[in-house]
């Protein structure tokens, strides 16, 4: 996809009712720029101070295949955390970013265990990423889009991962694969988040049991901050 994006003159919005919603999940250990990734596909700022993450949900309004949908993307903490809890923030995605980075091998052997553990989370509670038994078979059948990225290349002189590795696991995986710098510019940043969004298939009618069933909260991501971008500062992302 180019990595050129243009302004939403006129996206469309369903008459009377409010954008569709499309839940991201970012995953990642500690440090690998999952908060500079979330901040810079919003803002197109860059952070370049390090604070571990307390979880956050950004709400964020983009244009995808023409139709206004409003982003929830959850950028979870890197620190180890209780198996139960994560499992309930991916039953909660419909698409995932699992990020490592190219100067942390460490983060780039956690990859596989993340993956493996979206693909099973999703399969045991039926498929179909959030909209499980989205109506058809197929897909129940599908597992939820997820696309694996390499961030920081633009530290080469301490990279511990090549872009072969990276490209083999995502290939293995049979997943989506981006390298990208999160510092270098937003581009890279915005092309990898809408990549993923145009993969997740049409939300369900809302009316229909599928639809309230994702509208059922839990608790745990009740608790979690939302932060609305507000209006739109600059230009939007469009797909
Ligand atoms: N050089 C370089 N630094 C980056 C890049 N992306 C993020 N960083 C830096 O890496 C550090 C960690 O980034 P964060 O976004 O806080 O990492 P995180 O994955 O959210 O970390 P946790 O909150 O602990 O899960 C920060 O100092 C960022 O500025 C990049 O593309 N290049």
């Amino acid at each position: 996809m180019s990595a050129h994006f243009v302004l939403s003159r006129s996206p469309r919005t369903r008459v009377g009712l409010p954008p569709r919603t499309l839940r991201i999940v970012m995953l990642g250990q500690a440090a690998v720029g999952k908060t500079a990734m979330a901040v810079r596909f919003i803002t197109r700022r860059f952070i370049g101070e390090y604070d571990p993450t307390l979880e956050t949900i950004y709400k964020h309004e983009v244009c995808v295949g023409g139709d206004v949908v409003q982003l929830e993307i959850l950028d979870t903490a890197g620190q180890d955390e209780d198996a139960l809890q994560i499992e309930e923030k991916i039953k909660w995605g419909d698409c995932f970013l699992v990020l490592y980075s190219v100067t942390d091998r460490c983060s780039f052997n956690e990859v596989m265990r993340l993956c493996f553990l979206v693909s099973h989370v999703h399969a045991a509670s039926g498929g179909g990423g959030g909209r499980r038994g989205a109506g058809a078979a197929a897909a129940a059948a599908e597992p939820p889009p997820v696309m694996v990225v390499a961030n920081k290349k633009d530290l080469e002189c301490d990279r511990m991962v090549s872009l072969q590795e990276g490209e083999a696991l995502a290939r293995t995986l049979k997943l989506s694969f981006r390298e990208i710098s999160v510092r270098d510019g937003p581009d890279e940043t915005a092309a990898a988040v809408l990549a993923l969004c145009g993969r997740v298939p049409p939300l369900p009618d809302p009316s229909s049991g599928p639809a309230r069933r994702r509208a059922q909260v839990s608790k745990l991501m009740e608790k979690i901050p939302r932060i609305p971008s507000g209006p739109p500062q600059s230009p939007g992302w469009q797909l």
